[in-house]
């Protein structure tokens, strides 16, 4: 097993700890939870898929140590994280009796992690919550950092708040019953944890590494550890994203556009719509001559190599217009006016912002948008 550290100015410092049978074996992930108890009792939010899968061992685990667990499940996919299901796991806390003594437990991929840290901020302004992320783009990114939201149909993650969890319990065994598609779709962050400030892990992963995507375990556990270590640091430096953090969301102001512009439909998964977003940032990097056409022709062999979708029309059509009102109302925007985490090559990410939107309108043209 390993343990990363999280810690910066403005939160209580956790661990993240990867390994494998941290689930199956009580005395390890159980007993960690059971430690950081006030009370003996926890509320399990899953979604229907994980909870039938990986909820048992969990529940039993914490049995052996004398920690009674309410479930509450939300249905599998992105249409979770909303207002609605909020509303429901908030419910869910108010029936279990829960108080503010008590711990909420995320077991799950990034959106039911999203949606129950964001459930545990609000309940009784505030309890504490433990991520136990299944899948892996939650191992390599959701689950670190605390980054809570649900999406709105006008803008992905647009209501959230930062809330630090606990713990982060990652075991890699639960990755064996993910869907080959939802791997592929955490490797994407695991290549936007390379691209932005560590080439030789991108090397790696074009290389040696790059049978992680396909569910190499010893590639997969270097990979998860590796890209935790990236987002610790990050987010220990920067925990609010005054600067330095924005860079985690290179390919997002892209990605996020989209996944909006089609409505959160399963046709593209976030990691896709990352992927997608990486290779687009790299263009159009390469456009504004901030860095070679090879660095994009680079990223995109390597991100095709992995199975993940490389060029706008594998996702969809889509209109200029509407992707540019979209970026200038995510996040990052200032006044209306569009930021974009651009690269000066592999390894070299940074923040621009101010980018002019006709410049914009002409790449994505050039990208096939109508
Ligand atoms: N907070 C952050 O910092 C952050 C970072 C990256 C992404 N996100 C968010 O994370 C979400 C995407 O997360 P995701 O890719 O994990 O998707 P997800 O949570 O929807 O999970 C993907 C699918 O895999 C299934 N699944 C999960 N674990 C499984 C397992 N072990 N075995 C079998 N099936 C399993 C789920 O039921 C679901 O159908 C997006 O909403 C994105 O915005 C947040
Ligand atoms: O942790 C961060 O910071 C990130 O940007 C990680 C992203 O991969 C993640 O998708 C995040 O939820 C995006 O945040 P947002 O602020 O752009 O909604
Ligand atoms: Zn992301």
């Amino acid at each position: 097993m390993t343990a990363v550290s999280v810690s910066g100015a403005g939160f209580a410092p956790y661990e993240v700890l990867v390994g494998s049978g941290l689930l199956a074996d009580a005395a390890a992930g159980p007993a960690r939870i059971a430690a950081l108890l006030k009370q003996p009792r926890v509320l399990i939010v899953s979604d229907e898929t994980v909870a039938s899968l990986h909820a048992p061992a969990l529940i039993s685990g914490l049995k052996t140590h004398g920690v009674h667990a309410e479930l509450a499940t939300v249905p599998a996919g992105e249409a979770s994280k909303s207002f609605a299901h909020l509303e429901r796991v908030l419910d869910r806390c108010a029936e279990a009796g829960l108080d503010r003594k008590d711990m909420i437990v995320a077991l799950g991929g990034g959106v039911v992690g999203d949606l129950a840290g964001l459930a545990a901020a609000l309940y009784m302004r505030g309890v504490d919550f433990i991520q136990v992320p299944t899948t892996l783009l939650a191992q390599v990114d959701s689950s670190v950092g605390g980054k809570t939201a649900i999406d709105t149909p006008r803008g992905k993650n647009l209501v959230g708040v930062f809330h630090q969890p606990r713990l982060v319990l990652a075991d890699i065994d639960v990755l064996k019953t993910l869907p080959e598609r939802q791997l592929r779709s955490g490797w994407a962050e695991v290549l936007k944890h390379g691209l932005i400030c560590d080439a030789d892990f991108f090397d790696w992963l074009g290389g040696a590494g790059a049978g992680g995507a396909a569910g190499d375990p010893a590639a997969l556990s270097e990979a998860v550890v590796r890209s935790v270590r990236i987002k610790a640091a990050v987010v220990g430096e920067d925990e609010k994203e005054a600067g330095r953090r924005a860079l985690l969301n290179l390919g997002h102001t892209f990605g996020h556009a989209l996944e909006t512009a089609l409505g959160y439909d399963e046709a593209l998964t976030h990691g896709e719509a990352v992927a997608l977003g990486c290779c687009m940032a790299f263009r159009f990097s390469a456009r504004l001559g901030l860095c070679e056409d090879g660095d994009a022709r680079r990223v995109e062999a390597v991100t095709a190599a992995a199975g993940l979708p490389t060029r706008l029309e594998q996702a969809g059509a889509f209109a200029a217009d509407r992707l540019i009102a979209l970026m200038a109302g995510d996040k990052k925007a200032e006044g209306g006016s569009l930021t974009f985490i651009l690269a000066r090559g592999i390894g070299r990410a940074e923040v621009v912002k101010g980018v002019d939107p006709a410049e914009v309108r002409a790449f994505l043209l050039a990208e096939g948008a109508a």
